[in-house]
């Protein structure tokens, strides 16, 4: 069940991305839409940080080719935003969390220019979305990790891209910051950004994202959450781990996010 969509925001043709000759991801045909709020799931081992590295450009391609709206990510790099995992950040790098967030503007500032008045005020309102203003001054090694990750979704907020990638955003946090997360990026896929979010628990897939793509190494589905989010394509994805299936079995009749037409 793969939905393509007409004028994708992004488009991946045939992508193969192998390590140590094994390969991670295979054949990966897909297309979405421009204001999808979309959760990649699959089991671990999936691929799914591998497809938003392999977006980025961070890992090598072995075949195929990747393009946001219309052109390789080369060009429009300005335009869209990576969340890594957590993990993979050094946060024991000396800077202020205020430092950190406008380092998500340098996109727009160019290299070597200096942050200007507006750029600070954008972080400190990206900041203030995510309920860390009282933290600007902070060195971001004295977080916790939870407001590391609230420091920095602030950050990819504060660079105004139209797609954001975000590898499992809800790592690690608690309740209430996991609700203001989802929130944000609900209002911005509301205002036409596209935001793509590695995500694990199945429980709350059709009540935070509009979209679903399903991976196992291969491209098992990709659609608006009523079609390609059933109980047939998870067991697909998912083999034989019935018991989390049967988890989301009853969650699967009430579809709890407004399904907008997308396709
Ligand atoms: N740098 C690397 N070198 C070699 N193998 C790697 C590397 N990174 C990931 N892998 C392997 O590639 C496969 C896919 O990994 P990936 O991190 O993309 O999966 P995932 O779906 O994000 O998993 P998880 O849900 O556990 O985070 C796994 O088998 C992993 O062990």
């Amino acid at each position: 069940m793969i939905i393509n969509v007409e004028n994708p925001v992004l488009e991946i043709h045939d992508l193969t991305v192998t390590y140590s000759r094994k390969p991670v991801l295979w054949g990966v045909d897909l297309t979405l839409p421009k204001g999808a709020l979309v959760g990649v799931i699959g089991p671990n081992g999936a691929g799914k940080s591998t497809l938003i590295k392999a977006i980025m450009e961070i890992v090598p391609l072995s075949s195929g080719w990747v393009e946001l709206l219309g052109q390789p990510i080369t060009e429009i790099r300005n335009r869209v935003s990576y969340v890594p995992q957590k993990e993979s950040v050094d946060w024991d790098f000396p800077a202020s969390v205020r430092d950190v967030v406008v380092m998500g503007r340098y996109a727009e500032l160019g290299l070597f220019k200096r942050p200007r008045k507006a750029d600070y005020e954008a972080a400190d309102y990206a900041l203030e979305q995510v309920n860390m203003q009282q933290f600007a001054s902070r060195q971001i090694s004295q977080l916790s990790g939870g407001q590391q990750q609230r420091v920095f979704l602030a950050r990819a907020l504060a660079q105004n891209a139209e797609i954001y990638f975000m590898d499992e955003p809800f790592a690690g946090v608690d309740a209430a910051t996991e609700k203001t997360i989802i929130n944000i990026l609900k209002n911005m896929s509301e205002e036409g950004k596209t935001v793509v979010v590695v995500h694990h628990d199945l429980q709350t897939v059709s009540q935070y994202f509009n979209w679903v793509v399903q991976l196992n190494t291969r491209l098992v589905a990709s659609g608006p959450i009523d079609q390609a989010f059933t109980q047939e394509l998870l067991q697909e994805t998912y083999g034989g781990k019935l018991s989390i299936l049967s988890e989301v079995g009853n969650l699967l009749k009430k579809q709890q996010f407004p399904t907008r037409d997308l396709t």
